[in-house]
């Protein structure tokens, strides 16, 4: 029997039953800080600092400061001092606040050509399962683990199961990535890939951009999985390429054998999928634009509506927003900047909604001020901030206040997530572009058909 393109680089990196090899170790400021506390009280130094990379994005102000002693908020400061200390100690290449590829960690792993077909890459960080939108076996560790990938290079893991969601037919016109994962987690839910590292297949996954496969594969995390990929293509490869990677050729061609079985197959048709908005407080709690806020049907909907400050039976479209975040790992690449300003163009954000946008990468940022993105977002009235988390979860100064409704692009809308009872509702950067402008949720398609 064949195997699965998730069993192909299991095998290839598997040092002993249940240890994995590990190609690529990201290192943010969370994780970072109190793994490196562990490896001093050890007396142990970092095995491979070559293939260990790190950047400061959590805690990272977004209103211009560039260094860390900068940090207004305490805690902030001490988290970024400390990786800051740590990588110097310990000989691990970081990038910074101030430093021009500072960024998102699974934003700047792949911009750097670092992310590649076949490569097992782990990070303390659940939304590791991004980069295997390149066809890479990545996934989020714990703290302890950590500590033990920059002690020994390897992971202890128990071997996942494996399952492909295959989707049926193309996306249709004005729906995106973003759209597709949410529409998906709707389906199967919150635990529906639990346990499960995920292969996306299928005609719809091959018309993505890179970037979309990568939205997608960073999202399976809110359907309970332990890591998405997606096998690579002459568009991973060109990607890379273009991003100063080399691939290996067998790496390249990396894909699930045409007999592999895997544990749990999903089928799902893309036809169905429309612009999507979360109207409770986990990304299952799911509707298309044009239907309205559900009857509960659980306890927890009926809490999730509460805090929602929503009733039964009201159209999504008269939801109106205070404030709308273009950014986060999910959503803050180059395309998705680009979406946006295509619908923000010579139009203007709604006088009661403040809207920001929060590049991924400092990279992307550059980037976008050289297409002069920046321009049609300033003068639409949106913010035009540094790069990092921010809003995504609120480590920052960048949170909602009680009560603020928030069209974000990020990828979790649980309680309290962009700030003490602020209201997040996900969508995709342009269902936020055109709710900044409106000041209420509408669907983008009619925009994009105008
Ligand atoms: C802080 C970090 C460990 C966490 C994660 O693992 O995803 C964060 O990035 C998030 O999105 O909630
Ligand atoms: S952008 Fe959000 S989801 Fe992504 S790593 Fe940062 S906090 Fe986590």
């Amino acid at each position: 029997m064949g195997q699965t393109l998730v069993e192909k680089i299991w095998a290839a990196h598997e040092v002993e039953p249940g240890l994995l090899y590990v190609d690529l170790h990201l290192l943010h400021d969370l994780g970072g800080p109190l793994a490196f506390e562990g490896l001093k009280a050890a007396g142990r130094p970092v095995r491979r600092p070559d293939l260990t990379l790190a950047t400061a994005d959590h805690n990272v102000p977004t209103d211009g400061v560039t260094r860390s002693a900068q940090i207004d908020d305490e805690l902030s400061r001490v988290q970024v001092g400390l990786l800051e200390a740590g990588c110097a100690e310990f000989g691990i290449p970081l990038h910074s606040m101030g430093a021009p590829q500072q960024g998102i960690v699974h934003v700047i792993g792949p911009e750097l050509g670092l992310t590649q077909p076949g490569m097992t890459i782990v990070c303390g960080d659940s939304h590791t399962s991004t980069h295997g939108a390149f066809g890479a076996l990545a996934f989020g560790i714990g703290v302890s683990e950590v500590e033990h990938v920059l002690a020994t290079q390897c992971v202890v893991q128990e071997r996942p199961r494996t399952m492909r969601i295959r989707y049926v037919g193309d996306l249709p016109f004005g729906t995106t990535a973003k759209d597709l994962a949410l529409h998906t987690i709707g389906r199967i839910g919150t635990s529906g890939a639990a346990g499960h590292v995920v292969e996306y297949a299928g005609p719809a996954i091959e018309a993505l951009t890179m970037e979309g496969r990568m939205t997608l594969c960073n999202m399976t995390i809110e359907a309970g999985g332990r890591a998405g990929l997606i096998a690579p293509d002459a568009m991973t490869l060109d990607w890379i390429d273009r991003h100063g990677g080399t691939v290996d050729d067998a790496r390249g061609r990396l894909a699930t054998d045409g007999d592999a079985e895997f544990d749990r197959e999903v089928e799902i048709d893309a036809r169905e999928v429309t612009p999507q908005v979360t109207w409770g407080t986990t990304p299952e709690m799911v509707a298309g634009v044009l239907d309205r806020v559900p009857e509960p049907r659980t306890e927890a909907e009926r809490r999730a509506l509460d805090y929602m400050g929503l009733e039964p039976g009201t159209r999504l479209v008269d939801v109106a927003i205070d404030r709308v975040f273009i950014g986060s790992c999910t959503n803050g690449r180059l395309s998705d900047l680009r979406h946006a300003a295509e619908l923000i163009a010579g139009r203007a954000v709604a006088p009661n909604v403040r809207a920001m946008v929060v590049p991924g990468s400092m990279r992307v940022r550059r980037a976008a001020e050289a297409e002069g993105l920046d321009a049609i977002f300033t003068e639409a009235g949106f913010e035009w901030r540094g790069a990092g988390c921010s809003m995504c979860l609120g480590m920052n100064a960048d949170t909602l206040d009680p009560g603020e409704r928030c069209a974000s692009t990020s990828n979790r809308n649980f309680e309290g997530r962009q700030g003490r009872g602020g209201r997040t509702h996900l969508v995709s950067p342009e269902m936020a572009a055109a709710a900044a402008v409106t000041g209420h949720f509408v669907d983008v398609r009619d925009w994009r058909r105008s």
